[in-house]
Parts: C-alpha cells; structure tokens; sequence
C-alpha cells in the first residue's frame, strides 16, 4: 500500500490533468449508463406494435419529481418516439466519444509524465551511488529495472489507468441505472460481490509474485546480454560461442517458464468471472420469470434491467484484469524504490566543506580498510600512514592483490576508511564535499573509460562549453593532436563505443588528455600493465610525464620509468606499506623494493622525466 501511495504521489503534479479526465471518464459512464436507459422506451414504445408511433417519450429522471422530457431534442413537428430515441442515441454516443478520446488523452499524459519523472529519479538516483553500489548490483539488473521495471508501471499508469477509470465510472453508473431498473432484484448482485473481490485478490496476489520472477528471470537475460556483447572479443577468442549460446538458451527458458507461470496465474481470472457472471444471470433469469408471470414487473422493465446486468459484466470482468496490472506494477515498483531508497555507503554531510583547491597535504593517518560484501568482511589495508606535500609524486608498487587500488580508490572517496582517517589540507575527507573533493583530482585509470561521442567531447567530458583551442591544446600535450587530425572527422570524429575504433596507445593518450584539460592539482593514475609497441609506449610515457608536470600525483607504478620518477616510492605488501623511499634508498635497503625490482623493473627502458624521445619529437 505504502508502494501504491509513492507512486501516486507522482501523480501529484499532473493532478489537473488527471482531474480533468477523471470528469471527462465519469461523463463516459454516465452516457453509457444513459443509453442502457434508453433500453425500455425503445422496447416499450420505438418497437411496440400497440404503442403510438407520435407518442412524445417522456423520460423520468429517477427520484426526481419531474420527469426529463427528450422531446428538447428534437424540433415539435418531428416529434415522435424514434426521431427522438434516435436523435438521443446519436447525441450521446457523440458526446461519449469525444469525452473518450479527450479524456484517455489526458490520463496517458499524466501517466506518462509521472512514469517521465520516475524514471528521471531512478536515473539520477542509481548514477548518484557510490562504487560500491555498483559492485553489489550487474548492469544487467540495473538496466533491466530502468527499463523494463519501469515499463510494468508505465503500463498500469497510463494504459490500463485510462481504461480503469473509464470503467470505473461506467460500473458506477451502471449500478446506479441496475439499481432503478431492477429495484429488489438488483440486491441479488449483491450476494456475488464478495466472492468477485476475494478471488481477485488472491489471483492478484500470486501474479504480483510471479510476475517479480518473470522480471528476475529478464534481469538475468540482460545481464548474459550485457556481458556477452561487451565482451564479444574474449568470447570469440575463447571459441566460448556456443558455450554462451546454451548459458543464454536456459535463462531464455527459464524466462519462458516463469512468464508462462505468471499467464498461466493471470489467465484464470478471465474465466472465472465469466462463471460467476453466467451463475449470477441465470439465477436473475429465473427471479425475473417470477415476477414478469406475477405481473410485478413489466417485460421492458426485465429486459433494460438484463441489459444494465450485462453491461456491468464487462467492467467487472476488466476489474480483475487490472487488478492484475497494478499489482504488477506494484511488483515492479519493489525494485525501483529499493534502488531509489538504497543507503549509499559513502554520504556526504549537512554542512560539509567546500574545497577551493589544494595547497598544504594529503595525509592517511592509520587508515585501514575493509570490503563488505554479502556480509563477509575482507580486511584489505592495515594502518596506513603517509602524508604527501604539493608536487610530490608518490608510486605505489607491490605484489599484485596487495591493496594499491584499494588505497588510491580512497582518495576521492569511491570507499570510505574503517580505521583511522585522510586528511585534505588538515580535513578529514568525509567532512567536505564530494563535489569539490572529486573537483581536485584527475583519474587517468588501466581500463580507459571513453565514450561512444566524438573526440573533441570525450576530452572536454564534464566540460562541454571549454573553447575547442584548449581542448587542443590539452589533446598537444597528451601527445594525441597529430592521430586526431589524421581521423576523418579530425575532433569530430566519433570514436564508437569504449572508443573500439582508436587504438590502445591512443586510448590511453585521450584519457591523459583529459585529465590534462580537467588541470586537476591532484592525480591518482594508476599505469597500464599491458605493454604497448615501443612507439606508443614512448608517445603514452611522454604523454604521462607532460600531465604529471606541476601536480600531486600518487601513481601505482609498473613502469621503471614511472618509479624513478617518484619522489618517493611505497612499497605495499598484505595491505602495508612495509618501505618506503626513493629509488635509489630502496634499491640500496636491499629489501623488498629490491626484489621486486629485479623480478619486474629491472628489464625496463627508462625515459627521461617530461622529455618526448628524440625520435618523436616534432610529431606531437
Ligand atoms: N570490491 C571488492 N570487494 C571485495 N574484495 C575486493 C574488492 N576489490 C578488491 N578486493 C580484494 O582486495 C584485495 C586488494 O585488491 P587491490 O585491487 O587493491 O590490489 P592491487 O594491489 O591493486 O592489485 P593489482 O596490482 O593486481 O591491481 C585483493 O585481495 C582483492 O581480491
């Protein structure tokens, strides 16, 4: 219920909309309740043989001392009983139509804006997460709730919404003309209310269920999707094909499964009401009997009253189909709220700080950190301490799993610390802002992130109003202005999605682009490990040594070249720093650094800090 009153609350804005059709839907009723009205006179006068064909038709309104007399319709000299009727007939099917029409246009747009802005709040909410968010939930479960989740609500909020209240009004009315037309008789319907109602409600509730496992068994699909087509290359180069292709064929079947369940649930409601109508008519047939042979009722009287009685049916009928709707919607709308209200691990407080640059330190003061997930605790950093100065470049190195992502991921807090605290400029990171926090540093990462966009927007990414002469400029210093211009389109090249279209080294020279644009004081880089040809190699390094100029850098290291650049180098090992000092201290200290210098550097060329190799230069 409590789901049911949120998504009404989306409704909220578009209340006049809906208001407005809400009046055009009841006068939809009230002229369908009027031309079943309109029964008795035609039986009783329009097609009776003893009845005066000029006879004027006098309709009476019920409980009302005077009678509505159709003959306004009409001009007098044409009065009769069928110009009338049919005059009558005429203007209202004319009049419901148009309310129909203007009316379903309506609710669809209420229903449509509301769904508009849902789906705009589950976006804004699921991008607003943190990491950590995004480690815990696929893509393919979060694609398939924006899209597919959000379209079951779409489908019981402006489809079936119009069609609801339509019927709605047109039951109500109904029950109002079977109430005067069958008198006594019409209580009879009362004794099948509840038995309607209880078997909706539970048919109701097993589709809620089914169908949430349907959505499930989608979400599942998706992310098969989502994996399979990003990761096609690996797929291919595995000769995985028909392995994937049989992965997907069971989650395709097991979707089959649970929606068949789902229909198989939902279908029986149809049936169902058309027995309880058939039981509910015949029993009427035979009280109606009764009283036409005891000359209590008139036969007219018994036929408009049947004619009422089935066109209740179909709205009661339509009750239960939609009651399975928003019920489905209601399904649907478990995940998105749980997306919607999911309690960010990493939070920003009230009056938090706003950062205007960094001037005096980064400091880690007995960090440590753990991952949580499914409730297991993984202690992965241990008493960090460190505290870096303006300009200094910090290189981490390490065995691999020993824990530099998960330190430099907690500079711009992707994870917040467990232990100890980081301090920025003397504040502790969790009382600024995360906006003017992130503002402060570049991320040049392994996996370079671009954009299916053109190249000029993938380098001003959060920057979209920069003058083209810096992005150049930015594109210059990374080394990339010359491949650029080579492409078709120059900056106006689209570089297809994750920029499949450049290659690894120019990728890579993009990103450092970017972060050169962004002039962020703070870098976190963390250098490819896969080796690139000599040539992009020398372009990638020279390019890095040009953005790393004048900033604060904390860099996880696999590159000779990149450690000798340091000023000081961190050797982590199980989640410690277990040494720490330049190249030259280390190398001499004869401890780890050492070892692993000789297992991972020692074969690396060195290029000289900031210089473009001799050979290079004049092509950037
Ligand atoms: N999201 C996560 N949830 C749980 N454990 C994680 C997560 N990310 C990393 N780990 C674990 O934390 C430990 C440290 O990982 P981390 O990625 O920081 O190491 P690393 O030193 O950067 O390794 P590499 O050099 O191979 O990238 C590893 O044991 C890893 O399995």
């Amino acid at each position: 219920m409590k789901r049911l009153w949120r998504l009404l609350l989306y409704v909220r804005p578009y209340a006049l909309y809906s208001l407005a059709s809400v009046v055009l839907m009841a006068l939809v009723g009230a002229m369908a309740a009027f031309r079943i009205m309109l029964v008795k006179p035609i039986f009783e006068r329009v097609l009776s043989p003893d009845s005066s064909k000029t006879n004027v038709l006098v309709f009476n309104i019920p409980r009302l001392s005077h009678p509505l007399d159709l003959n306004f319709l009409v001009p007098s000299h044409f009065h009769n009983a069928w110009t009338i009727i049919a005059y009558a007939l005429v203007v209202s099917a004319v009049v419901k139509s148009i309310c129909d029409y203007l009316g379903t246009y309506l609710v669809n747009y209420a229903g449509f804006g509301m769904i508009t802005d849902l789906r705009n709040d589950l976006y804004d909410a699921v991008l607003r997460r943190s990491v950590g968010f995004f480690q815990k939930h696929t893509t393919g479960t979060l694609l398939s709730t924006l899209i597919n989740d959000i379209e079951r609500v779409q489908m019981a909020m402006s489809t079936v919404l119009s069609e609801f209240l339509q019927q709605l009004f047109t039951l109500l009315f109904m029950i109002g003309a079977v109430i005067v037309l069958g008198g006594k008789m019409a209580w009879v319907l009362l004794l099948f209310i509840p038995v309607v109602i209880s078997s909706a409600r539970r048919i109701g509730r097993r589709v809620r269920q089914t169908t949430r496992k349907g959505q499930d068994k989608l979400a599942e699909i998706q992310n098969i999707l989502h994996e399979t087509i990003t990761g096609n290359r690996i797929v291919k180069a595995f000769g995985m094909e028909l392995w994937e292709m049989t992965r997907f064929r069971k989650a395709a079947s097991r979707l089959f499964r649970a929606n068949l369940k789902s229909v198989s649930v939902q279908a029986i409601s149809s049936p169902l009401m058309d027995a309880i109508g058939s039981i509910a008519i015949a029993l009427l047939l035979y009280i109606g009997r009764r009283q036409i042979v005891s000359h209590s009722m008139s036969a007219g009287d018994f036929i408009a009253f049947l004619f009422a009685v089935f066109s209740l049916y179909d709205p009661v009928r339509k009750f239960a189909a939609f009651y399975n709707s928003f019920q489905q919607a209601l399904g649907a709308s478990e995940e998105i709220f749980k997306f919607m209200d999911a309690q960010d691990d990493v939070q920003e407080k009230k009056r938090a700080h706003v950062l205007k640059g960094f001037h005096e330190s980064i400091c880690f003061d007995h960090v440590g950190f753990a991952y949580q997930t499914d409730g297991e605790v993984k202690q992965v950093l241990h008493d960090i301490n460190l505290c870096v100065r303006p300009g200094e470049v910090i290189a981490f190195v390490g065995p691999s799993g020993a824990g530099k992502s998960s330190l430099v991921n907690l500079i711009p807090r992707f994870f917040d610390v467990n232990e100890g605290r980081i301090t920025i400029d003397g504040y502790d990171l969790r009382d600024v802002t995360i906006d003017s926090l992130r503002k402060q540093i570049g991320k040049v990462t392994q996996e370079i992130v671009l954009f299916n966009d053109t190249v000029r927007n993938n380098i001003a990414y959060g920057q979209p109003d920069v003058p083209i002469a810096r992005v150049e400029e930015a594109a210059k210093m990374a080394l990339a202005h010359d491949f650029i211009l080579n492409m078709p389109d120059g900056y106006n090249t689209q570089i297809g999605e994750k920029g499949t279209r450049l290659s690894g080294g120019e990728r890579q020279r993009l990103a450092i682009a970017r972060a050169i644009l962004k002039n962020a004081p703070i870098l976190v880089l963390d250098e490819a490990t896969s080796a690139l040809d000599t040539e992009s190699e020398h372009f990638v390094q020279a390019a890095l040594a040009n953005l790393m100029q004048g900033r604060t850098v904390f860099v996880i290291a696999h590159r000779l070249s990149t450690v000798r650049r340091a000023t000081r180098i961190a050797v982590i090992e199980r989640g410690q720093i277990v040494e720490m000092g330049t190249h030259d201290e280390l190398i001499e200290h004869s401890g780890s650094y050492r070892r692993l210098y000789d297992m991972q550097f020692a074969n690396d060329d060195l290029i000289p800090v900031g210089a473009v190799p001799a050979e290079l230069e004049g092509m950037a």
